[in-house]
């Protein structure tokens, strides 16, 4: 078992500013995409967290240079877009399946053997979601239980891809990254169509490396690429789904008024702060900017919240932030209906099943249906102090921790999984205690 963290009850509102670290999705990209260049490229505000340094090391084994200056500031020197090496050992992924699955699509047209290990979690997440598309472009690649499993191995392909017209059964990033960035190795066009618009950094940010793309609807058209050319710097904005935790305890917590600093407001991932409005929240946007990605600071108060329902239109805007809208819909009234959230199944872990098993620990307001939740809400006097598993799930140690800290407290078991995605996250909530 990993480590019990006792969280305290927070007794007074949250004041004052909170710097938000920088964007997973975006820091991954970054340095992948800087590798593909032959310049040396500046990364500031970078998440040093495990998942991108998964990502770090992964790019590091294909022969790219990465300095770090200091936590968050990198300089990556890649080889130019055919420079990739073929690394002398395996891969590890470790949690990260973003890494796992946009290095897929990126080492599927390379002319040199790659394998994949990962933990426990990403192992026994679905890869056959990139590796079917991947393989229908000509790619060779290997896996576990039929090809869908780690670990994975990228054989070199014995013909040069194909472009395809790819009809996506889900709406996921990583899946439309993964084939995107094939296709910038595959003859003719490739062609992505999701059935709802995922978060689209990829798109933003390969047009920002002078890569072209056609856009129609929840189409993404990609062709061959010879040559990326690398922007000097890339700046990442602060993460939405780290400020999430925030923009909840900051809602439910009584007296609250916090500004969350350079958050990036990408509209395809800013579904929490719909949810959150629609639920009565008091969220403001100050000083937005626009750099590759629009960024804001974040006014949050103290609100009475009430209950809501969505469903899968608005699911990829906010789809990592489930568990955190769970604990809001807990002190709302009335009742918060999830659908269309089937995806939770396949991440970490099923985060409907943990939601349900270990939130209702804390007061047994939550049913599981099979794509989504029923929260029944006003638990605020409800609450007991209970210990709760993480299960190594970072966003749900960090959702349980909010929900001690905005009621009577709580222990969290396997409490240490927040340096995948949010290292100072503890260091921040005692801020408050
Ligand atoms: O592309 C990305 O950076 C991500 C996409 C999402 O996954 P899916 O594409 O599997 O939905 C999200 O859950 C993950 O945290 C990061
Ligand atoms: C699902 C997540 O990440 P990944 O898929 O990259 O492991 C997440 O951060 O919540």
């Amino acid at each position: 078992m990993g480590a019990l963290k006792e969280i305290q009850p927070i007794k007074t509102g949250l004041k004052g500013e909170i710097l938000i670290p920088g964007d997973k999705s975006v820091s991954h990209r970054s340095v992948m995409f800087a590798g593909l260049c032959d310049s040396e490229v500046k990364i500031t505000n970078f998440l040093h967290a495990a998942d991108c340094m998964s990502t770090v090391n992964c790019m590091r084994a294909l022969g790219v240079k990465v300095k770090e200056l200091d936590e968050n500031t990198l300089i990556v020197k890649g080889n130019g877009f055919h420079g990739l090496q073929e690394p002398q050992s395996i891969i590890d992924a470790g949690n990260s399946g973003t890494t796992l699955r946009l290095m897929m699509g990126i080492l599927a047209g390379q002319k040199f053997l790659t394998t994949f290990t990962g933990d426990a979690s990403l192992s026994r997440r679905p890869m056959g979601r990139v590796i079917n598309p991947l393989s229908q472009m000509g790619a060779n690649i290997v896996g576990r239980k039929e090809n869908k499993l780690l670990p994975i191995t990228v054989i070199p392909a014995k013909e040069s891809l194909q472009g395809i017209d790819y009809q996506m059964p889900m709406a996921s990033a990583q899946v439309k990254s993964a084939i995107l960035l094939a296709g910038m190795n595959a003859e003719g066009k490739t062609t992505v169509t999701e059935p709802y618009t995922s978060r689209d950094h990829t798109e933003r940010m390969l047009e920002g490396f002078g890569v072209k793309l056609e856009k129609s609807g929840t189409s993404i058209t990609i062709s061959k690429v010879e040559k990326m050319t690398a922007p000097k710097e890339i700046h990442v904005p602060g993460d939405i789904s780290s400020a999430a935790f925030w923009l909840v305890a900051g809602s439910i917590i009584e007296d609250s008024d916090i500004i969350l600093k350079d958050v990036g407001i990408n509209e395809t991932r800013t579904g929490i702060i719909d949810v959150l409005k629609a639920m009565g929240a008091n969220i403001e946007l100050l000083n937005v900017r626009d750099e590759v990605e629009p960024i804001a600071d974040i006014r949050v108060r103290y609100a009475k919240l009430h209950g809501t329902s969505f469903g899968a239109d608005i699911m990829p805007r906010l789809i990592d932030e489930i568990p955190i809208i769970t604990v809001a819909s807990m002190f709302a009234e009335g009742e918060t209906i999830i659908t269309g959230a089937g995806e939770l199944r396949v991440k970490e872990t099923d985060r409907l099943q943990v939601i349900t098993d270990e939130f209702n620990k804390v007061c047994p307001c939550i049913k599981g249906t099979q794509d989504g939740l029923i929260i029944t809400g006003s638990q605020r006097n409800n609450l007991q102090k209970a210990v709760c598993n993480s299960h190594n799930d970072h966003r749900i140690a960090m959702a349980l921790a909010i929900l001690g800290a905005s009621g009577v407290g709580i222990e969290i078991e396997n409490s240490e999984c927040v340096n995948i995605s949010y290292p100072t996250f503890y260091e921040i909530l005692t801020r408050f205690e």
